[in-house]
Parts: C-alpha cells; sequence; structure tokens
C-alpha cells in the first residue's frame, strides 16, 4: 500500500484557541512533505497529534489503513527530530545512545549520521555541556537509528553549522528513495526548495493547500519556491 499515514477531520484547541479545525490528508510512501505556515498555524501541534505527544480533542489517524489514535504500537515505526530535543541532562551522550537501544530492545540498524557527525568522539561528554547545534545532531542521529518507515522533523537543519545540514538533506533524500514518507517544517525557504517534492500549508487552523512543489511554481509562473508561494498566497 503506497499510503501510510491517513488522518481524517483532526481538531485540537488549547483552551479557547481552536489550533487545528478540522484537518484532512494523505501522506504516502517516498514523498517528502513539507509542513509550512506561518508562527503558531499549529505546524507542531499537527505533527505532535501524529507522534500522539498531543492528544487530539477529535477526529482520526490511521497508520498502515489501521486506527491508531491512542495506542502506541505504530510510534515505533515512526523516527522523531524534535525542534528542541530534552535530555536527562546529567546524562553522556554515549549512554543516551545506549539508553535508546535498551529501551528499544533492539540493535541500530543504522548509525550513519552518528559516524558522519562524529558523535562518537564526544560520548563521554555530559548532555548539558553540548553545544546546540551538538544536541541537533544527537536528536538526527536517534530519529534516523532504527530505520523507521516515517521520520518526522521538527525544523531539522535550525542550527546546524552548514556542512551538517547538507548530510542531513543527503540523508533525507536517500531514506525517500529507499520508500520512506520524510515529513519536515522548515522556515528556510531553499531548503524546502532542495528537499521538499510536496507542500502542506497551513492556515487558520485548515490546510490551505497540499501541493506537489513542481505544481506551485508552474502555477505561479515562478522558478523559485519563495516567489511562487507568494503568488499562490495572496
Ligand atoms: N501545550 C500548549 N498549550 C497551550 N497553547 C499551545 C500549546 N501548544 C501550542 N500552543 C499554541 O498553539 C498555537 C500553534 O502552535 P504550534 O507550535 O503548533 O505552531 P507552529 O505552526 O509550529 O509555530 P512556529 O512556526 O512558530 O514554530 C500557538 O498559538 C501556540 O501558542
Amino acid at each position: 500500500m503506497d499510503e501510510i499515514i491517513e488522518i481524517r477531520d483532526l481538531k485540537k484547541s488549547f483552551g479557547k484557541l481552536e489550533v487545528l479545525k478540522g484537518i484532512d490528508c494523505k501522506f504516502r510512501r517516498g514523498e517528502v512533505v513539507s509542513v509550512l505556515g506561518p508562527n503558531a498555524s499549529g505546524k507542531t501541534t499537527l505533527i505532535k497529534s501524529i507522534l500522539g505527544m498531543v492528544l487530539p480533542d477529535a477526529g482520526e489517524l490511521l497508520f498502515n489503513g489501521q486506527p491508531v489514535t491512542n495506542t502506541f504500537e505504530y510510534k515505533r515505526h515512526i523516527g522523531y527530530m524534535p525542534q528542541i530535543g530534552r535530555y536527562p541532562e546529567n546524562m553522556k551522550m554515549g549512554q543516551i545512545f545506549d539508553m535508546m537501544r535498551d529501551l528499544r530492545q533492539e540493535h541500530a540498524q543504522d548509525e550513519d549520521l552518528l559516524k558522519t557527525f562524529k558523535l562518537e568522539s564526544m560520548f563521554h561528554k555530559p548532555m548539558h555541556t553540548l553545544s546546540g547545534g551538538t544536541r541537533q545532531k544527537v536528536s538526527a542521529a536517534l530519529a534516523f537509528m532504527f530505520n523507521p518507515e516515517v521520520l518526522i522533523l521538527d525544523e531539522p537543519s535550525a542550527g546546524l553549522d552548514p556542512l551538517a545540514s547538507e548530510h542531513l538533506k543527503e540523508k533525507i533524500k536517500e531514506q525517500s528513495a529507499k520508500g520512506k514518507l520524510v515529513l519536515f517544517t522548515s522556515h528556510i525557504m531553499s531548503e524546502v526548495d532542495e528537499i521538499a517534492g510536496s507542500i502542506l500549508y497551513l492556515f487558520e487552523g485548515k490546510v490551505r493547500f497540499f501541493k506537489e512543489l513542481d505544481a506551485i511554481k508552474s502555477e505561479a509562473g515562478e522558478v523559485r519556491l519563495g516567489k511562487a508561494l507568494i503568488k499562490t498566497l495572496i
């Protein structure tokens, strides 16, 4: 089956603030989808609803065709890189990786990023001593480590140095070519242009559009995504 995640009429409010007002969308294997929208439009809330970290007020989440709202097993198949990774601060970096392997009760299947980012040489460092970018590298390496079917990356290159950011982009492209679904948020249009196949644009709690990049550009008559988006949105 091509489709791996389906969201039906998802709603979420925080108190009186209606953040998601009925989101419907389907994501397929091999797609790289960028979730875009203005600040506070609900991108992270949508992502966290898929991950079960936010409990929706209404609606349904299907994974591989099965309803999974309020269930756990499907989460094994998703690798998540948060906007800001929070870890037990007194643990050493190496202990974090060991802990994740123990929790999953399986060996790491993909240590590419661990090696590319040369994280092993910093395994002795306590987490609270790490720079913001190094912390992001840990989060990225963990997200990809168990070879998940779906990758959800919340502003993945924020804080990464240019070389690390290039490595991560290559990794995302490689995973999509292997049939993985990649969902990511970003405020960097050149990055979206480079790696996304389509854009899910949220506005005022609804899906404003979910379109392939090429279609957005050709309909707007623009080669650059940033300009095409402006034309599409006005
Ligand atoms: N746990 C929460 N409690 C109360 N309000 C929340 C909570 N989480 C998110 N919100 C609010 O929901 C709205 C959407 O937040 P969200 O983080 O999903 O936006 P976003 O599109 O990811 O924003 P940004 O582009 O700034 O990262 C914001 O107004 C935010 O303040």
